[in-house]
């Protein structure tokens, strides 16, 4: 058996006293590092499988980190990052303490730029060589990946627009897979497969209408294809796009045959590529498929349903409405702003639009809700996916900021359901007619319940609901995390003088239960599944001065920094709000 040639590269710099004949070999080592740890640790596979051989080339052609290297979205970065010094620690990725599955300044000289949301490398590389040009340097390369579905987007569309009237040094890696986490929709997907197939006529190239020097396609698994583009395009001055065609998935079979289920596939056998076998126990559903079995119960009855989600049909489970409804249900590729947009023009016509998108992708679109929607009162139905902490995806994914950045929005009605069967009947209780835009926001992961699908009933809004009488201290929650607070209770010292309230509601908020709440109990804590600025319990201390109530108030939520990557039971203990750190909370008041 030859020697292990991965073993003795931990930056770029061992790996470019490799020979060009070598490389593959490498490429092969590195698949396997890479498919050996994420089949135990989890993570995004698909895409950092696809980008193996880019990876190797990249750092053997640029000087990285003196040249700068961007990737877009990050999580095809695991090569990256197991080839810039990260090779030891990379079975901590996206663990406690551990490395980040994404890109990270903070991190590694190595990550030119965060990321972990998509669609911003060209803009972020852009100013990069327009700083460079700035400061005299005129040595410097800048490279950024993007992939075919992020490059669709409308902020990598701005800085196309931007960087074409440049003479900067920009290198833009078009990573065409033509599939994002599902597969690539829209106009441009449809162009790119017309380029593939030497279709579009040189004239039609959409690169050099604006002013790049395009070259590709060409096949992104081949080594010495890569190489010598590279090092052709290393001495080519301005902006250049260079187009490679990579399979997501690469080198395990699996990946590439169900590019979808591998994109994160969860734990499997690193030696079959076979997921590992599910449990047959009946466990509760995942808040996504009880949003999406929904969408399509409710869809058959109202025909003025519509369902939207911006690349994320499997994500949010809007699939079985687009699978049942094609006509009525739309993926419209990365754009949450078109989204929300496109949303608000269906509303005005009378029709009751779902626009699924996860909170934390719903900060790219806050204009358009404010101005396209909320200033209209436009009743969309938002509904936000993984609101509140995601867990090991980090910073850049978890979904604690939406009610703080929504809760300052005129019209806009905020609810937070606390299990399967709230949720479906917010679904329905939204197309019974609100007259008012509405944010749904339900976390990632299943809920509690085995008994979920029963008939509908109609919601009041703004109206909460007490959980568990006490006579001290009441707790008072909105969404999932009241069963974090119930079992506080139950293991507190004194839990008959704890009562819990599920408010449901952050905005209208129920203010005759929280009159009766404030002078009946001393001490008022909040729990929130979110930020604590600008938050539920910011809303409920706001109604305490209100009303010159001078209760004790204590506000659990996330403080104010940056969770990082963990288990969400880890980060709810961080935050304050895992069951055992509410109970210590009880225990200071009763
Ligand atoms: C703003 C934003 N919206 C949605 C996502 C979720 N997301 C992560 S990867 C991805 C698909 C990216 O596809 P592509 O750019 O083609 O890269 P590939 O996975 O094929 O390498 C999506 C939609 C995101 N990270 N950021
Ligand atoms: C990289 C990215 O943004 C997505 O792949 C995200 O990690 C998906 O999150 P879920 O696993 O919660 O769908
Ligand atoms: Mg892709």
């Amino acid at each position: 058996m030859s020697e292990n040639k991965l073993d003795s590269i931990q930056f770029p710099r061992d790996l470019r006293k490799v020979t060009q004949q070598d490389l593959p070999q490498i490429a092969q080592e590195l698949r396997e590092f890479i498919i050996d740890i994420v089949a135990v640790k989890e993570g995004h596979l698909g895409a950092s499988l696809g980008v193996v051989e880019l990876t190797i080339a990249l750092h053997y052609v640029f000087n990285t980190p003196e040249d700068k290297l961007v990737w877009d979205v990050g999580h095809q970065a695991y090569g990256h990052k197991i080839l810039t010094g990260r090779k030891d620690v990379f079975h901590t990725n996206r663990t406690l303490g551990g490395i980040s599955g994404f890109p990270k300044m903070a991190e590694s000289e190595y990550d030119a730029f965060g990321t972990g949301h998509s669609s911003t490398a060209i803009s972020a590389t852009l100013g990069m060589a327009i700083a460079a040009q700035l400061t005299g340097n005129t040595t410097r390369q800048h490279i950024a990946v993007v992939g075919d579905a992020s490059i669709a987007s409308g902020m990598a569309f701005e800085a196309l627009n931007h960087a074409g009237v440049t003479d900067t040094n920009i290198l833009i890696i078009l990573n065409d897979n033509a599939i994002g986490i599902d597969p690539s929709v829209g106009a441009l997907k449809a162009y790119f497969t017309k380029v593939k197939l030497d279709e579009a006529s040189e004239k039609d190239n959409i690169f050099e209408a604006l002013n790049f020097n395009y070259t590709g396609p060409i096949d992104g698994h081949d080594l010495d294809t890569l190489l010598s583009e590279l090092n052709r395009l290393k001495h080519i001055k301005g902006p250049k796009v260079l187009h490679v065609i990579t399979k997501k998935g690469k080198g395990l079979r699996q990946a590439e045959e169900n590019q979808v289920t591998y994109h994160a596939p969860g734990k499997f056998d690193a030696k079959t590529g076979d997921l590992l076998p599910k449990g047959t126990e009946k466990i509760p559903p995942k808040f996504q498929d009880v949003f999406g079995k929904t969408m399509v119960t409710l869809a058959k009855k109202n025909e003025k349903i519509i369902g939207i989600t911006p690349a994320m049909p499997t994500g949010s489970s809007l699939k079985y409405m687009m699978e049942a409804f094609p006509t009525r249900a739309f993926d419209v590729g990365i754009a949450e702003q078109h989204a929300v947009t496109l949303a608000a023009g269906l509303a005005s016509e009378g029709l009751y639009v779902y626009c699924n998108i996860y909170s934390t992708f719903l900060q790219r679109a806050y204009d358009q809700v404010i101005h396209d929607v909320c200033l209209q009162k436009l009743p969309v139905i938002f509904c936000l996916d993984r609101a509140g902490i995601v867990g090991e995806d980090g910073a850049t994914h978890h979904g604690i900021f939406d009610i703080s950045y929504l809760r300052c929005i005129p019209n806009l009605i905020i609810v937070a359901p606390r299990n399967e069967i709230a949720l479906r009947n917010i679904l329905y209780t939204a197309q019974l007619g609100l007259n008012l835009p509405i944010a749904i926001r339900y976390p990632r992961g299943r809920g509690t319940l085995l008994d979920w699908e029963l008939p509908f009933s109609e919601l009041k809004i703004g109206q909460g609901s007490l959980l568990k009488e006490g006579t001290d201290v009441a707790l008072l929650t909105v969404g999932p995390i009241a069963e974090n607070a119930l079992e506080a209770i139950k293991t507190s010292s004194a839990s008959e003088k704890v009562a819990c309230y599920d408010m449901q509601f952050i905005k209208p908020l129920d203010e005759e239960l929280l009159h009766h709440i404030f002078k009946n109990y001393k001490t008022i804590i909040t729990i929130e599944d979110g930020a604590i600025a600008g938050g539920f319990g910011s809303s409920i201390a706001e109604f305490s001065v209100k009303h010159q109530y001078s209760n004790t108030i204590e506000i659990l939520g996330v403080p104010d920094v940056f969770l990082e990557h963990a288990s969400v039971h880890e980060l709810q203990s961080i935050a304050g709000i895992s069951s055992e750190a509410i109970q210590k909370t009880i225990e200071l008041y009763v």
